[in-house]
Formats: structure tokens, C-alpha cells, sequence
């Protein structure tokens, strides 16, 4: 690492830097010191942002006694007449007093007094009389109002990602917009002299990886790619592609090569030039050790992703993913925790991130591919990314970190 970074450095660093839950809750605490301020949006523009305050229920679920079934609803015993027809969208004209029935379709309003609806295969129509055709159905098939849900239930609180399912929650429970805090938009510079973005590499060259996966996996882990510029190696041009990138409206920035030490790693000097704030400076982690996280000056996040990819995409789960929950107040679902089996890094002395797909055996994951620092085929086989604690063995459940 360059020296000439420590000057604005303040994170506490050992020899691989600081271990992994420390490294994401410091990376959680620098998104929330720049919690986005909540916003009300149109339901149609709230998908993939996070509730900024609890969705509350407008109205009774469902908001009248209505029928579960197509069918008959009956007041008393049969025969019955039938003396009005409800389908979707229609209110009964009146009560039914005993020995009359309302035709109704399923999710229509029955009219007041109905004490059960006969589902259709159950009973025989002949002009305007209805009888049933066998013994009395077991269930009523009437949903009261309010048996799902009653007006002012909280459904959902803050923290809570809308998804496809909230949105339609949301719509269900009366609302036409949320209050939400929208994605943090995300802008970032991939640096190396050596990468080509097209055809197979010659000799010297390296195909750019990172910048193909980088606007999935921030989409995946709640931000909005805004930017990816590029960059060569020497200090001036990074200095200049990083000022223009800070002129951008990014809410994060994400840089990707030079987090390491080598003679071309100018980031750690810009950092500190610009007096920067190094929150985390490397992490006890296979892949992705020299990943880091700084406070800018102006307060913007940056987070330095190590140039091989798979190590990229592990800062990309350990930092950004934090920062972004942090920025957006995202709480997510509990971590999901498996065993891991096969052939599997144990007894290791940093935690190990091993990208895994479901195994065979039920509540397992096994290693999905080959997963060098520099390789994403295991990646690109896997749907998660395991975290295999430092020391762990065979039986210990690890954490899975979901991919997209
Ligand atoms: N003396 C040491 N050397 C290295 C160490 C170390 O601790 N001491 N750590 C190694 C590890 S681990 C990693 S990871 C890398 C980190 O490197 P940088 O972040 O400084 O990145 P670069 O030097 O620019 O690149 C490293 C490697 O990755 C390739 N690369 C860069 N960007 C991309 C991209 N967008 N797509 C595909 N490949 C990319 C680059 O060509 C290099 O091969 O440092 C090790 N060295
Ligand atoms: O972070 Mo590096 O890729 O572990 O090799």
C-alpha cells in the first residue's frame, strides 16, 4: 500500500486487513451516515426501491362479504328462488330473506343476509328455482369483510425491498403511491492500461470482465448503474477520470484495479491527495483482500473493488451490497445458512467465499465450478456465494449470499 495514502487513512489495519463482519458493518454504517431521504412515488416507479415508511392497509381485505365461489347464495332452507344476480363489478338490489337465492360470481358482493354460497357443481337450476343436489357443502364460501385484513393493519414495515409481490400488496390495500427511498445511483471507473473491451485479447491484453457484470450485480444488490467511464494506469488520468466521475450526480462510486500495492496502484495516493477517509483498507478475505471502502470528502461512499473479477465481485457482495442497505435503510431477510459439501476450503486461516449452487442433499451447497481469483466460471454456474468463516469445517453452516 502507498504510504503517502495513510495521511487521511483512519481504519484500523493488520496484515490482511480487518475480518469480515467487521468490514460489512463498517461498510453498512458509511451508507447510513448518507440514508437517502424518503420520497413519495407512483406505485409504477416503486418497484426495486425501499420502504421508507410502514404500508399501511386503507381499507378492510376484502371490503365486503363476498363470495369465494361462482355459485348460488342462500338464505334458509331449499328450494330456493333465485330473485337477483351478482356478477363481478355489481352490488344485490336488496336482501334475501329466507328461501331466496342471488346468483353470484366469485369475489362479487352477496347480498345481506346471505348465509352460504352453493358452488355451481353442487346444486340443479330449473327456471328460477335452485335446489341442492347432494348434502350441504362443508364451508360457507363467503369471505367476510375484513377476514384477511382490516383497515390501519401495518402489512409491511420500513426496510422492506418492494418487490413484484409488494407492489401488487400494495395496490390491493388502496395504495396508489409509497413512500420510498429510490435506488443510489451508482457510477464507476474500470482502470487498466491492459483492457480491451472486444475480440480475444493479444498478448499483454486483458478482456475487460468486470464491466459486463458490474450493472447486474448493482442492480441486483439495490443500486442504479448510472456511469461506467474507464481509465488508464498513470496518476493523472485516474486523478482527472475520478474528478469527472465526483461531477456526476453518483450517490456511490466505484472504482475496479489499483485497490493492491503494485507500481501502477495510484488509488490509495488520490485517496489520501484528496483527503479521504479509508474506512476499510483490505479485508481477511479470499478472493477480494485488497478490496476498500473510503468517505470522500463530500461524504460520497467509494468502494475499491481489486482488479482480478472474482475478487471484484467479492467486494461487490462484502461492501457495496452494506453500503447500499445502509443508504437505502434495506433490511433484508435473515442470512440463509447451509452446509457446505464437496471438496471445500477448511481450517482456513480468513474467511473463504466460495460461489455454490444447491446440492443433492437437501439443506446443502456444493462449490458450483472452478473459482480462481481471476475466474468466474464457478461464478457464472453458481446462485450464491458461500461465506466459509475462518477455521470453519466440513459440518459448520455457512452463510449464503444470494447472486442475481
Ligand atoms: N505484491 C502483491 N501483489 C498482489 C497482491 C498482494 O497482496 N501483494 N494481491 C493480489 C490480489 S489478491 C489482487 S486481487 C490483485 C489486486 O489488484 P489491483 O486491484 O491492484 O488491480 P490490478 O493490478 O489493476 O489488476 C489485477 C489483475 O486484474 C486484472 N483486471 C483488472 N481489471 C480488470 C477487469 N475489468 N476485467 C478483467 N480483469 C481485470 C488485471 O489485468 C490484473 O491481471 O493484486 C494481486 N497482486
Ligand atoms: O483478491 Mo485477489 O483476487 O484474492 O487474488
Amino acid at each position: 500500500m502507498a504510504d503517502a495514502a495513510t495521511g487521511g487513512a483512519h481504519a484500523h489495519r493488520h496484515a490482511d486487513g480487518v475480518d469480515v463482519p467487521t468490514a460489512r458493518r463498517l461498510a453498512h454504517d458509511a451508507g447510513a451516515a448518507r440514508l437517502l431521504p424518503p420520497a413519495p412515488l407512483p406505485l409504477d416507479e416503486c418497484g426495486g426501491t425501499v420502504l421508507a415508511a410502514p404500508l399501511v392497509a386503507r381499507s378492510d381485505a376484502p371490503s365486503v362479504d363476498s363470495s369465494a365461489m361462482d355459485g348460488f347464495a342462500v338464505r334458509g332452507e331449499g328450494p330456493w328462488s333465485v330473485v337477483d344476480r351478482v356478477l363481478a363489478g355489481a352490488v344485490a338490489r336488496r336482501a334475501l330473506t329466507p328461501g331466496e337465492a342471488a346468483e353470484v360470481a366469485t369475489g362479487a358482493p352477496v347480498p345481506a343476509g346471505t348465509e352460504r354460497v352453493l358452488p355451481i357443481e353442487d346444486v340443479t337450476v330449473d327456471g328460477s328455482r335452485v335446489a341442492l343436489t347432494g348434502p350441504w357443502p362443508s364451508r360457507r364460501h363467503v369471505r367476510r369483510r375484513g377476514e384477511q385484513v382490516t383497515a390501519g393493519t401495518v402489512l409491511l414495515d420500513a426496510g422492506v425491498p418492494v418487490s413484484a409481490a409488494v407492489l401488487g400488496l400494495a395496490a390491493s390495500a388502496g395504495a396508489d403511491s409509497l413512500t420510498v427511498r429510490r435506488r443510489p445511483r451508482v457510477g464507476a471507473l474500470l482502470t487498466g492500461d491492459e483492457l480491451v473491451t472486444s475480440g480475444v485479447p493479444r498478448p499483454g491484453q486483458v478482456r475487460d470482465a468486470v464491466g459486463p457484470l458490474l450493472p447486474g450485480l448493482v442492480e441486483h444488490l439495490g443500486g442504479r448503474p448510472v456511469e461506467a467511464r474507464r481509465s488508464g494506469d498513470d496518476a493523472r488520468a485516474l486523478g482527472a477520470a475520478l474528478d469527472s466521475l465526483l461531477a456526476t450526480d453518483a450517490d456511490v462510486v466505484v472504482t475496479c484495479g489499483m485497490a493492491g500495492a503494485g507500481p501502477a496502484d495510484h488509488l490509495h495516493a488520490w485517496l489520501g491527495d484528496i483527503g479521504a477517509s479509508l474506512v476499510v483498507d483490505g479485508v481477511a478475505v479470499r478472493p477480494g483482500h485488497p478490496q476498500l471502502l473510503a468517505v470522500l470528502p463530500d461524504g460520497r461512499p467509494l468502494v475499491g473493488l481489486p482488479g482480478n473479477p472474482l475478487a471484484a465481485v467479492a467486494a461487490l457482495l462484502l461492501l457495496l451490497g452494506p453500503v447500499l442497505d445502509g443508504m437505502t435503510g434495506r433490511v433484508g431477510p435473515p442470512a440463509a445458512r447451509v452446509r457446505l459439501v464437496g471438496a471445500v476450503p477448511s481450517g482456513r486461516p480468513v474467511t473463504s467465499l466460495v460461489p455454490v449452487r444447491r446440492g443433492t442433499e437437501p439443506g446443502t451447497v456444493e462449490a458450483a465450478g472452478p473459482a480462481g481469483p481471476a475466474q468466474l466460471w464457478g461464478l457464472a454456474l453458481a446462485d450464491a456465494v458461500a461465506v466459509v468463516p475462518p477455521g470453519a469445517g466440513p459440518q459448520d453452516l455457512v452463510e449464503l449470499l444470494p447472486l442475481p
